[in-house]
């Protein structure tokens, strides 16, 4: 049983990354005091990086027991370690760097260079999740691009599709850079919470769509077993 979305609107993008940090820390310490782990998959893209940063300002992050959180991406681009593009280098400008963070507690898909392939990096990242107990992520934060994709999953692209593992390589991104891995849709709508972060007039059309439930798009077929919400900007709004 799926919850219904619910839509948050803030007046812009520095709010929705602002109130998204803050909602993010209460809920890993609510979490936390009722189960042993949080498990949290983080986001690359313009808002979610910003929810990074954000998270990293906050006073509320002190207030967590960091040993217990676990950090797992929903995507990363298949190139080297230190290359611009990886979602997991971002992320660890804006937050990770500063956060008493465990490394074992920090799940990075692979790299071009640590695998042969990104088939390879993708199986590897299926095994870490198996060898934890596949867990239910508790918070599951989706960038959403102005093709309506998210993580690494494509309108038309045969990934959205994928089904029998946790992950899948993707090639062909219609989004550079080409080469890709991704949590399946599968994997993502088995989070308990699906958060799904939008900002700026580029994407209202778009988020519209997802809201109106067009299902060629893998923004509109995302949602979380307890909670699906919406955090969106006014901009993003305008054609709901
Ligand atoms: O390529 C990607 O893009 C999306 C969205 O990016 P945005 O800059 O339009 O917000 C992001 O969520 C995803 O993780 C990333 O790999």
């Amino acid at each position: 049983m799926t919850a219904a979305r619910e839509v948050i609107v803030y007046a812009d993008a520095e709010a929705v990354a602002d109130a998204t940090a803050a909602r993010l820390l209460l809920r890993i310490g609510d979490t936390l005091a009722h189960r042993e782990r949080a498990d949290v998959v983080v986001t690359g893209g313009t808002v979610g990086i910003a929810t990074l940063a954000a998270v990293a300002a906050s006073p509320l992050a002190t207030a967590i027991d960091w040993t217990d959180v676990h950090v797992w991406w929903g995507d990363e681009r298949f190139v080297p370690v230190g290359d611009a593009d990886r979602n997991e280098g971002q992320a660890q400008s804006a937050l990770l760097a500063s956060l008493p963070l465990p490394e074992e507690n920090i799940h990075r898909m692979g790299a071009e260079g640590q695998f042969a392939t990104a088939e390879d990096a993708a199986t590897a990242y299926a095994r870490e999740y198996a060898d934890a107990g596949s867990p239910a992520f508790d918070v599951l934060m989706l960038g959403l691009g102005p093709d309506g994709h998210v993580a690494s999953l494509f309108p038309g692209h045969p990934g959205l599709a994928a089904t029998g593992s946790p992950t899948l390589a993707v090639h062909d991104s219609p989004k550079p850079p080409p080469t890709r891995v991704s949590l399946a849709l599968e994997t993502i709508n088995r989070a308990r919470e699906v958060w799904v972060i939008a900002a700026g007039e580029a994407k209202a059309d778009v988020v519209a769509r997802c809201l109106r439930g067009d299902l060629e798009l893998p923004g509109a077929a995302v949602a979380g077993s307890d909670r699906t919400l919406w955090l969106i900007d006014a901009a993003a709004a305008t054609s709901i």
